[in-house]
């Protein structure tokens, strides 16, 4: 059986996911020319490796199409139904930082917690004639942390797929839920983090899918170690 790892393809994970496998003593060499989406790690024929965004790349974990992917945890929890029960975070590798974060307008001045939330949401149809509009992609996590989380049930998502900081102040939702690094682009957009308003601390993972080929299968093993051993 030939293993798959999965590496980002592109933006800001690609480099420091290559450098790991390096520093784990599994060098990757493209095949073909630099735009090639696979590759193979020097020395083991029986490794490939294929080149995904990073969003391809949680789905691929879920669908068990490849072995092991490097992306963010953000992406693996939002993309995977009860992604515990169907992929293994083997180890958090130190880059990639980013927070899941309800943010609301500064000028909220009465609201700074998941409770004081609530009660602007159970109020708000009565005040505005419709739900709490809440700006995302992140849809599943959203939905837990409100919900499952924080029993808030009235509310609305509004499918945010770029420049969601923006989206209160256009006036197409009245708060975000997003990821930030700096916090800079909240503070450009006059948004403010709740004070239990942290959903998710994210960083880049390697994650295996749940096989159970993968138990007897000593080279699953020694990527892990060789990985783990790098941190
Ligand atoms: N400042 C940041 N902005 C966006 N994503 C960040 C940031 N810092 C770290 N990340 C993480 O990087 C990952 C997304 O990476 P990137 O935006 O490079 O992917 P992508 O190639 O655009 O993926 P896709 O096209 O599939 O969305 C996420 O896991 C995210 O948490
Ligand atoms: O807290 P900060 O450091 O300001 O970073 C957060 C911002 O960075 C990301 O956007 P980016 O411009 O990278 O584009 P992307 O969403 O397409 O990745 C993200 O979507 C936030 O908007």
């Amino acid at each position: 059986m030939t293993i798959t790892i999965a590496l980002p393809s592109k933006g800001r994970m690609k480099d420091d996911a290559s450098a790991i496998f390096e520093r784990a003593g599994l060098p990757i060499v493209a095949v073909g020319n630099d735009r090639s989406y696979r590759g193979r790690v020097e020395g083991h024929e029986d490794i490939e490796i294929a080149f995904l965004s990073a969003s391809e790349i949680a789905r691929e974990l879920g669908a068990g199409a490849v072995d092991f992917g490097v992306t963010g945890e953000d992406l693996v929890r939002e993309g995977l139904v009860d992604a515990d029960r169907q992929v293994e975070i083997v180890a958090r590798l130190g880059f990639g930082h980013a927070d899941v974060v309800v943010a609301v307008p500064e000028i909220w001045l009465d609201v700074d917690t998941m409770a004081d939330l609530g009660d602007v949401a159970a109020d708000f149809r009565a005040r505005h004639g419709r739900r709490l509009q809440i700006a995302t992609k992140y849809w599943r996590l959203t939905q837990q942390h409100f919900s499952s989380q924080h029993g808030i049930q009235l509310y609305r998502i509004v499918e945010s797929l770029g420049a969601t900081e923006g989206a209160p102040a256009a006036g197409q939702a009245d708060i975000i839920v997003d990821i930030t690094s700096t916090g800079s682009t909240l503070r450009a957009n006059h948004l403010k983090i709740l004070s239990d308003g942290v959903i998710l601390k994210s960083q880049a993972c390697l994650v295996r899918a749940r096989k159970s080929a993968h138990e007897s299968d000593p080279r699953i093993a020694h990527i892990v170690d060789a990985v783990r051993n790098t941190l």
